[in-house]
């Protein structure tokens, strides 16, 4: 996960522009802008895809800025990395153009003896519902970016 600039735990991602980019070109983009180079690489494939969930807005014009409050649809995905991966993206993340802004830094979720403690931080939106969500599928050796969940074996690419 990682630390937000309001001091809030979440997730890496952020908002796409659905007129210019699909859904994984925009979690790309926004990847590569939060935690470099490295994460902007990473392959998606459709089981990554883990759900969405909206939530609305009122309608109503902004205090500020332009535009309504129309709402968001928030879509999560999980891909699993192996350690090499995730240490490469950490050596990069302080190079990303918003490390020190809108990101703070990456955090390793102490999965042990100190969930329950880091669990106690505050969270943006539902994420840590979707970190709980997700705790299950993590024992399961097909959720990962080579077969899609409930398939035999890995090298599985579609
Ligand atoms: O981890 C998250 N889980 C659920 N919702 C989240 C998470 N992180 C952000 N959000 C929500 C909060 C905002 O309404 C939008 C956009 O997030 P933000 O970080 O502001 O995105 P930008 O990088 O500024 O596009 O998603």
């Amino acid at each position: 996960m990682q630390l937000r600039f309001d001091g809030l735990f979440g997730f890496p991602g952020g908002l796409v522009d659905l007129g210019k980019e699909s859904l994984e070109e925009g979690l790309l983009r926004e990847l590569r802008e939060e935690l470099g180079p490295a994460a902007g690489e990473i392959r998606l494939r459709p089981w990554h895809h883990r759900g969405a969930r909206a939530w609305p807005g009122s309608g109503r014009r902004k205090k500020s800025g332009s535009g309504s409050d129309v709402g968001l649809v928030a879509h999560f995905y999980i891909r699993r990395l192996r350690l090499e991966e995730l240490v490469e993206i950490e050596r990069g993340e302080k190079a990303a153009p918003e490390h020190g802004l809108e990101v703070q830094g990456l955090v390793r979720v102490p999965l042990g003896g100190g969930l329950p403690t880091f669990l106690q931080h505050q969270f943006i939106g539902d994420a840590r519902a979707q970190l709980l969500g997700a705790l299950p599928g993590l024992g399961d050796p097909h959720d990962g970016d080579q077969s899609p969940p409930g398939s035999k074996g890995k090298g599985e690419e579609t």
